[in-house]
């Protein structure tokens, strides 16, 4: 059964101006070990999702069961302990500035009545696994941001969650950064089998370490589920719009130089499903078909730590094995289409 289940939960939040739909009938399973991206634009109701699988936004509607436990059946006491299995991260690190990394992660300790000693020895072992073992006596001020999140998640580990939620845990850091939290996360994922719940508007971040996603617009889920299928075949016009957005900006141009390039011929469109080299089978292709294959575009990506790729062919007008070299690559394990012309810039 899943570690969380989100049934059909509405939140409505009332404002001086009127009502305001923050979910509507949102419908999820996180299964135990997954780290499951949401994401959306900005207002889609991420937070207010992510808020209420620890009942910190109690549902309007709907219910949220965590580890078995319906959180609205609970009592504040319950809910508190409950509470203890759920850590959480933020894009802004909450770190208490007046105190060491080291008190900032032996804070949460103290409160579960941890004797000084016990915690500062707990405190120091995360303090190891986040990297930051030689920083404990230094204070939040004196470190980079990446450094503050890591505190963040020695300090949000302290209570042993089973489940750890990060909400938009990178959005304040460096390319380069993100990526070493990202990795870091994964790995806790990987050691102690925490589930990993995080909040983003970056495909990037689902790309690079969720094995399932959930796409969101206007309080509604529109799209979900792993995190492949998704890239490679894309359903919502959200997640092709964000798709879009994870090239950088750079794929338009892409696109055009690509759409430009194109005068006639079939072009396929090809998605390497599996983990393989994809030159072999493009390369035996035109040996045993002997026909001057034109590569429009190609790119591999690290979709959910499995090597991803896909290709734009351009098989001659005019060649009459344009059918059996379809089955040729279809045969080989790959997936493929047929593009118009407006269609050449795929997903990727
Ligand atoms: N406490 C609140 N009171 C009133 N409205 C709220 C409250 N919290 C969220 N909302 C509204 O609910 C909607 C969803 O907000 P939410 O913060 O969940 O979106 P989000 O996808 O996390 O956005 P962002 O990426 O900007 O954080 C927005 O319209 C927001 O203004």
């Amino acid at each position: 059964m899943a570690i969380i289940q989100i049934q059909d939960v509405s939140k409505k939040f009332q404002t001086k101006d009127g009502e305001i739909d923050a979910l509507k009938h949102v419908t999820l399973d996180i299964e135990a070990g997954d780290i499951y991206g949401i994401i959306g634009m900005s207002g889609a109701g991420k937070s207010t999702l992510v808020r209420c699988i620890n009942h910190i936004e109690v549902p309007t509607e709907g219910t949220v069961i965590v580890q078995d436990k319906d959180l609205s059946k609970l009592s504040e006491k319950e809910l508190r302990k409950q509470r203890e299995h759920i850590g959480m991260i933020f894009q802004h690190f909450n770190l208490l500035m007046q105190k060491s990394v080291l008190e900032n992660v032996c804070f949460p300790l103290f409160i579960q009545g941890k004797s000084k000693v016990e915690a500062k020895k707990k405190a120091y072992e995360l303090l190891d696994i986040v990297g930051l073992k030689d920083r404990a006596k230094a204070y939040p001020s004196q470190l980079s941001g990446g450094q503050k999140q890591r505190v963040a998640i020695a300090r949000a580990l302290a209570s042993d969650p089973q489940i750890l939620l990060c909400d938009e845990a990178t959005s304040a850091l460096d390319p380069q950064t993100t990526s070493s939290i990202l990795a870091l996360l994964k790995d806790i994922n990987k050691r102690f089998g925490i589930t990993i719940v995080v909040i983003t508007h970056q495909m990037a971040v689902v790309r690079e370490i969720c094995n399932r996603v959930a796409i969101m617009k206007d309080g509604q889920v529109v799209e979900n589920g792993s995190t492949v299928e998704i890239f490679n075949h894309p359903k919502s016009e959200v997640a092709r719009d964000l798709l879009r957005k994870d090239d950088g900006g750079d794929t338009t141009g892409d696109d055009q130089q690509t759409a430009n390039q194109i005068q006639d011929g079939t072009k396929i469109r090809i998605v390497f499903t599996e983990n393989s080299a994809f030159e072999p089978v493009i390369a035996n292709m035109i040996l045993t078909f002997k026909e001057p294959i034109n590569i429009l575009k190609a790119a591999t990506k690290n979709v959910g730590g499995v090597a991803k790729g896909e290709m734009i062919l351009e098989i001659p007008s005019g060649s009459t094995n344009v059918k059996a070299m379809e089955q040729y690559l279809i045969d080989r394990g790959l997936e493929l289409e047929e593009l118009s012309e407006t269609k050449t810039g795929g997903a990727f």
